[in-house]
Parts: structure tokens; sequence; C-alpha cells
């Protein structure tokens, strides 16, 4: 299978402080990773290096073999690699639809300044139709997305993130501050959203890395220290020592 991200040596640093100390990963098309680690350790650092918000000091990360590193987000984006926003890229005074049709919209290459139009525009319906169906909120359709409830929201912003039909799709802690009961929901939606994709998410809750990820990579103090499947993941002790065991006593104690 061909590889779909490569980060190679990737070292980041803000002034004089090192974050990422040469990160190395290879992910395969169509698998799932889950990056963990503790907090600090550069997870959404990584994050930002891939999607084109931030540069990286030196190395090279690439998507479907290309050198991606120094591009900018939209460039990443054009080139198959989406991410999502922690609800920051949601306009909440538009209805869900409404929504799904202006990241349909922009994802097809229009500008913003056809919204007028949209109504017209069936590829951008008819995508935004699919999105809807497929992350659940149909009977959500019309409504304002600040009236959604919270995994609602959630559901709409991974709506977003595919809406452009992106090969790479990278969700950052999807579940963070839901019930058991909801991120059950979102971990069942993520895994229908991603068939067929690559995937890669920042997570802290267990259940759900260990849920969904094909491969697990822990990221600690920016080195990226095991990648492997989670069973290996488990029982290796490096990770039972740099975090896992932590986290473990963590719960037994909450
Ligand atoms: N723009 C920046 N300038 C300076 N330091 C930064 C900047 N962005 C992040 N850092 C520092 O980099 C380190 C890693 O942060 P990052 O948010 O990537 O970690 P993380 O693994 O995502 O943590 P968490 O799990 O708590 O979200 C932190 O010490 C943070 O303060």
């Amino acid at each position: 299978m061909s590889i779909a991200l490569e980060l190679d040596d990737v070292h980041k640093s803000f002034g004089e402080t090192k974050i990422i100390r040469g990160a190395n990963l290879a992910v395969r098309s169509g698998e799932r990773v889950a990056i963990i680690g503790p907090n600090g350790a550069g997870k959404s650092t990584m994050f930002h290096l891939i999607s084109g918000r931030l540069h990286p000091t030196s190395g090279q990360i690439r998507l479907r073999g290309e050198a991606i590193g120094g591009l900018r987000p939209h460039e990443v984006y054009r080139r198959g690699l989406a991410r999502s926003f922690q609800i920051t890229n949601v306009f909440q005074k538009l209805t869900t639809f409404q929504n799904l049709q202006c990241a349909a919209l922009w994802s097809l290459g229009y500008r913003y300044s056809l919204w007028h139009r949209l109504i017209g525009l069936k590829d951008v319906r008819e995508r935004a139709e699919q999105v809807l169906e497929q992350i659940g909120l149909t009977a959500r359709r019309d409504t304002e997305a600040n009236l959604l409830s919270y995994a609602e929201l959630r559901a709409l912003e991974i709506g977003i993130t595919i809406s452009g039909g992106a090969e790479v799709i990278m969700l950052d802690e999807p579940t963070a501050g839901m019930s058991r009961h909801e991120s059950d929901a979102a971990l069942a939606l993520i895994r229908k959203v991603s068939v067929g994709k690559t995937l890669l998410v920042v997570e802290h809750d267990m259940g759900v890395v260990f849920g969904l990820a094909d491969k697990i990579g822990v990221l600690v103090y920016g080195q990226m220290i095991a990648f492997d499947t989670p069973e290996n993941i488990r029982g290796n002790p490096k990770v039972q020592e740099a975090y896992l065991g932590a986290v473990e006593a963590q719960e037994r104690t909450a």
C-alpha cells in the first residue's frame, strides 16, 4: 500500500525552544492513525505543521510523495488534505445546510461572492445534501448552527472537513468535551466518514483511540517514540513508562 503522509526528521522550534525534535511518521493510504502523548508533547504543533498553519524549521513533510512543508493551508487542502478546526470554521448564524453548502462551494472552487446564486448551483447542493446525510444531521438541516447541541456542532465540523472529498482527513480531538454516549456516536460517525480515506486524529480519550485506530503514534517531547498497532502500543514498555502508565493510574483514581 502506498504512503499517504510522511514526516521525515521534522523539527520545529519557537525561538530557542525546540518543540518538535526530529519526528518521523509514515501513514499508509487508508490507514486510521491516532496520535497520543502527554500535554505539551507537540501534537497540535505537528498538526499545524502538516496542515500548513506552521512551517517546519527543518525536515520534510510529504503528501502522497509531494513535499508540502512550507505550503500554505489552502495549498495543502487543494492537494487533498483537510483538517478540522474545532468548530471555529462553523458559521453560527447559518443553518446546518448552509454551512455545508459554504464548505462545498469553497471546495468545488467557487468563491463566497457567489453565495447569492448558491441555490442554483446543483453540484454544491448535491454535495451538501450528501454530507448532511452522512453526518446524520438531516433532521437539523434548517437549524441555525448556534442552536445545535455541542455534539451536533462537532458532527457539522466533521461534515465541513470532509465536504471537499479530501483523501487525507485530520481531526483534532473530535470527542473532547463529550459525554460517553456522545463520544460513542462520534466514534461511529468518524468510522463511517473515514471509510476509504486516510485518517489522522489527535485524541486524549483512550477508549476512542483504541477503538478507532489501526495504528497509534506516541509523541513525547516532540519525538515519535513508537508507531505501531494498538496491541503492540499497549504492550510497549517504553510507552507504558512515558505515557500510558500515567494515564491508566489517573483513570483509576478518577
Ligand atoms: N506559537 C508558539 N510559540 C511558542 N511556543 C509554542 C507555540 N505553540 C506551541 N508552543 C509550545 O509548544 C509546546 C507543545 O504544544 P502543543 O500544543 O503542540 O502540545 P500538545 O501535545 O498538543 O498539548 P495538549 O495535549 O495539551 O493539547 C507547548 O509547550 C507550547 O507552549
